[in-house]
């Protein structure tokens, strides 16, 4: 049975449809990553299945519940950590678990067995008696992580984990993750648009842009299956190899990308030689020549028609000033 079934699950705010009648299953001890660039509805989708957000239109089923009929029984066997800070930064990390060790109801001294071994899990255990505004933003988000696990969930709920962390923290966020699924065959629904971090770590992706999912598979799937492969050569003369390269029969697509030729081939093996050949023909000097299997940019390109990279860098600079913003006004 999946752990969770999306149901034509829909929001809309007003006229706009933000989550437009999806359609999804995450199995049990599965990685499920939603993908897209801002706006794509991805935070409210995770709002609806949390159950803060009611659906305008559709329900889903999380851990066996409806999110509409039954949404404090839903609440009862998840865990969230929502994309803003919600840790108390007046209080310690270890107040903050107990505090919320008390939400579910746990006894005392259970709660600080379980908050001892998670504190540990994500490194905390040195800074546990030290208030929450003396964190790093990577320190804040593995006590959310710690405190998202008290209660033990069935299913983990992470909306952009990494947002605005260096890469050595979000490596630390993500071995976190594994280990939960590794050791408690969790459940995990992870929102990102970290292309990398989906392709390295999800079991499975759901690509959503507009409200609408239009792809979903493993990386691997989707990889295999815009087809083809990719064909990356380094040269000493760009713009006059791809005016020759653009003559050969049976290159889908060059593209000119970091100073390098990135070419979408049907079968990389059985053309490199005649790129080879062509190129030196022509009198430009091979540098490097590769073949591999299209990124997930490319996928990424090939079925909502752009990049997600020049989102990274805009979404990650807006999350710094929010958190700058906030500092300064506390
Ligand atoms: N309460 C609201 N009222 C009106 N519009 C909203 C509301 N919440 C979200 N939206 C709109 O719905 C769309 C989807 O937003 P959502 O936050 O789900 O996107 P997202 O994919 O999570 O992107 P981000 O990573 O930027 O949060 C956006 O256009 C957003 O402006």
């Amino acid at each position: 049975m999946s752990e969770i079934k999306a149901i034509n699950l829909t929001k809309k705010f007003g006229n706009f449809t933000a989550v437009d009648h999806i359609n999804f299953d995450v199995e049990k001890g599965e990685i499920f990553g939603f993908l897209g660039p801002n706006g794509a509805g991805k935070s409210t989708t995770i709002k609806m299945l949390t159950t803060v957000l009611k659906p305008t239109e559709g329900t889903a089923i999380v851990n066996g519940y409806d999110i509409i009929k039954n949404p404090s029984l839903v609440r009862q066997s998840i865990g969230v950590v929502p994309q803003e800070y919600t840790a108390d930064e007046d209080l310690t990390g270890w107040d903050n678990m107990m505090f919320m060790a008390g939400v579910y109801g746990i006894p005392n001294s259970v709660a600080k067995e379980k908050a001892e071994e998670l504190l540990k899990m994500v490194e905390l255990t040195q800074a546990a008696k030290r208030k929450v505004s003396s964190y790093s933003g990577g320190m804040r988000r593995r006590l959310e992580i710690a405190m998202s696990l008290i209660s033990r969930p069935a299913v983990l709920f992470l909306d952009e984990p990494t947002l605005g962390l260096d890469a050595q923290t979000r490596n630390a966020i993500w071995t976190y993750v594994m280990k939960l699924k590794k050791e408690f065959d969790m459940t995990i629904f992870v929102t990102t648009h970290y292309l990398e971090e989906a392709d390295m770590y999800c079991d499975r992706i759901a690509i959503i842009d507009r409200g609408k999912i239009i792809k979903i598979g493993s990386p691997k799937e989707l990889k295999e299956s815009i087809g083809g492969d990719m064909v990356t050569v380094e040269v000493n003369d760009i713009e006059k190899a791809i005016k020759t390269l653009s003559e050969i029969d049976g290159i889908l697509e060059i593209k000119n990308r970091d100073s390098q030729i990135r070419m979408k081939v049907k079968n990389g093996e059985e053309i490199a030689p005649k790129i080879m050949e062509t190129l030196v023909k022509n009198n430009i000097k091979v540098i490097r020549l590769s073949i591999s299997q299209p990124t997930m940019d490319e996928v990424y390109m090939e079925y909502t028609g752009k990049s997600l990279r020049d989102e990274q860098s805009s979404s990650e600079e807006a999350f710094g000033l929010m958190r700058t913003m906030r500092r300064a006004r506390s």
